[in-house]
């Protein structure tokens, strides 16, 4: 396990340097000597000398109990896919204070399960839901409104049809399209600058907005293709967010739900294959891994990494609904 700089009692502004020049963990640093590290993360010779003190004194790492770990691990919730064999699959749905990555092939549906779960964190407690709010990043356009606005009217229905007690009709009146569009944030990010700067407020925006349990981020290979030339940049950043994100989830009770796309890997002998993008340490960094695919028409969802879960392949379909089951006399989800 990486430690990250967060860990060193170094000031906000050294931070800060450190991180826009993609330093992320102590392990960054260990080979340089002050002026290099001047040089690249622009910080004055002192401060540089000031960090890798810090560095040789070493800092203990924050611990929990294994009880503790358990005791937080049973209290955290997940939210529902609207397909109950993927639920099923991954223990009840997408695990609050986790990350998960989705990947596949264009048109498979990874957008399509970050705007479905977009919506289900919004369904009410007493549905079986976490009755939560969003913030999708979206880095490539994919967030449509409209189709969003049509997921969302469809849980809105699946839920009211459900509703058979006091309580469950009270909540459905502030279970609208109007209040679930209201409580997704949407933030566009172009770049990968864009995207590092939106990261650090995050933990702000969280402060202001208890009540976010999703994040998305759709797109997570995009934002870093100018950086293809620059492979250590590259790695050190996406290292970065990496840890960013598992703070995020870990800290503040969130599911964290990335996408990646497919990229292809030469094998040698004119043969290659499809893998996902952003390499493997980006991939061991992430609680779980999602692969949507196709066997020929028909769409599977299979567990790639899970800590806690087999490698259980699921059928799931994109209906004009929504993310569901293939066989519909499935429970739809919410309860
Ligand atoms: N209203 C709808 N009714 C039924 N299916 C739909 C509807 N809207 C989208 N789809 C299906 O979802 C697919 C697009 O899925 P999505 O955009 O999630 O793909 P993706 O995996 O994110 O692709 P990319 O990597 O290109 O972003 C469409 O090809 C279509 O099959």
């Amino acid at each position: 396990m990486q430690r990250p700089l967060s860990t060193l009692p170094l000031s906000s502004a050294v931070k800060a340097k450190l991180v826009t020049a993609g330093f992320h963990f102590i392990s960054d640093l260990m080979n340089l000597k002050a002026p290099q590290l001047s040089r690249e993360a622009g910080v004055s010779q002192q401060e540089a000398m000031a960090v890798l003190a810090e560095l040789e004194q070493g800092v203990p790492p924050p611990s929990m109990s294994a009880l503790q770990l358990l005791q937080k691990e049973a209290e955290l919730q997940s939210i529902i896919t609207f397909c109950s064999s993927l639920d099923g699959a991954l223990g009840g749905g997408v695990p609050l204070g986790k990350t998960t990555e989705i990947y596949g092939v264009p048109g498979i549906g990874k957008t399509q399960l970050c705007l479905q779960l977009a919506v289900d964190v919004q369904v009410p407690q007493c549905f079986g839901g976490v009755g939560g709010e969003v913030i999708f990043m979206d880095t490539e356009g994919t967030f449509v409104l409209q189709r969003f606005a049509e997921l969302a009217a469809a849980a809105v229905t699946h839920c009211s049809l459900l509703a058979e007690d006091e309580e469950q009709r009270v909540a459905m009146e502030t279970f609208t399209v109007d209040t679930i569009l209201s409580n997704t944030y949407v933030v566009r990010c172009h770049d990968y600058v864009e995207l590092l700067a939106e990261l650090r407020l995050l933990p702000s925006i969280l402060a202001a907005r208890p009540k976010v349990r999703l994040l998305v981020m759709d797109g997570m290979a995009a934002p870093f293709r100018p950086l293809l030339d620059d492979l250590s940049a590259r790695t050190r950043h996406l290292g970065g967010v990496a840890l960013q994100l598992a703070a995020v989830a870990t800290g503040h009770d969130v599911a964290v739900v990335v996408t990646n796309q497919m990229t292809t890997r030469l094998l040698g002998g004119g043969r290659s294959r499809l893998v996902p993008a952003l390499g493997e340490l980006w991939g061991h960094a992430l609680n779980i891994r999602l692969h949507l695919h196709w066997e020929g028409s028909q769409r599977l969802a299979t567990i790639a990494k899970s800590p806690a879960h087999a490698n259980v392949t699921v059928q799931y379909q994109i209906s004009s609904d929504g993310f569901r089951d293939v066989d519909q006399s499935h429970a739809a989800g919410a309860k």
